[in-house]
């Protein structure tokens, strides 16, 4: 849809295993562009990931209670039997901020159903399987390649249902477009509220005869 839209922005980052999803996360939040709402799972964390900033990590048992008291609306699983869960704070539009999430397509779906935000999905894929086969390996999951990459051609069914879909193969283009991406739809927000508030502003209006 085109037409302006003043609700506070949620951007929602999917695409298949080794993409580049924590890549395009990690480049929007140092650009200070988007703040990244953590979302909680039961896996291991990797090197690389803060607790709290990356993920909130914890136990089969706190994630079933945190379901239980609504903390976590909506959840899925993953791979190795991990369990992913979305925040309720996700649904919520108080907060002005422009929100950015890393969700699998079933949780853009619910979220973009059940938000007051406006939903923005951003589908990040590479143009060959070989590219994610060659980065997993990289990454020392080659033992999971074959079951990431059969998820991967689902995951590219649902790449009709976003937004945008960006290709991750040269890493500097890619952080360009999404930069593009990511600016025109805050400018776009920014012009909505603009108009909101010129609308709720007690300006003079015209008399007649002015
Ligand atoms: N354009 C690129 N060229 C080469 N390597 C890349 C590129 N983009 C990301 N990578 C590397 O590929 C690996 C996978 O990237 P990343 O972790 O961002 O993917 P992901 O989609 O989050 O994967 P997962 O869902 O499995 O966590 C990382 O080691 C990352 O540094």
């Amino acid at each position: 849809m085109t037409h302006l839209d003043a609700r506070p922005p949620l951007f929602v980052i999917s695409g298949p295993s080794g993409a580049g999803k924590g890549t395009a996360l990690r480049f929007l939040t140092e650009r200070s562009l988007l703040r990244r709402v953590p979302t909680y799972t039961t896996r291991e964390p990797r090197e690389h990931e803060t607790p709290g900033v990356d993920y909130n990590f914890v136990t089969e048992g706190e994630f079933f209670r945190l379901h239980d008291e609504g903390v976590i609306f909506e959840y899925t699983r993953t791979y190795a039997a991990g369990y992913y869960g979305s925040p309720k704070c996700l649904l919520t539009g108080d907060d002005p901020d422009a929100l950015l999430v890393e969700l699998d397509p079933s949780g853009l779906v619910r979220v973009r159903t059940a938000s007051q935000r406006r939903v923005i999905g951003i589908f990040v894929t590479t143009s060959s399987e070989e590219e994610l086969r060659h980065r997993l390996l990289l990454r020392g999951q080659g033992g999971e390649a074959a079951q990431r990459l059969r998820i991967r051609t689902d995951q590219l069914t649902w790449a009709w249902v976003y937004d945008y879909v960006l290709v991750n193969d040269d890493r500097e283009c890619f952080f360009d477009d999404l930069e593009i991406v990511v600016r025109a739809e805050l400018i776009k927000n920014e012009g909505a509220r603009r108009m909101l508030d010129l609308k709720t502003e007690s300006n003079p209006t015209l008399q007649e005869g002015d």
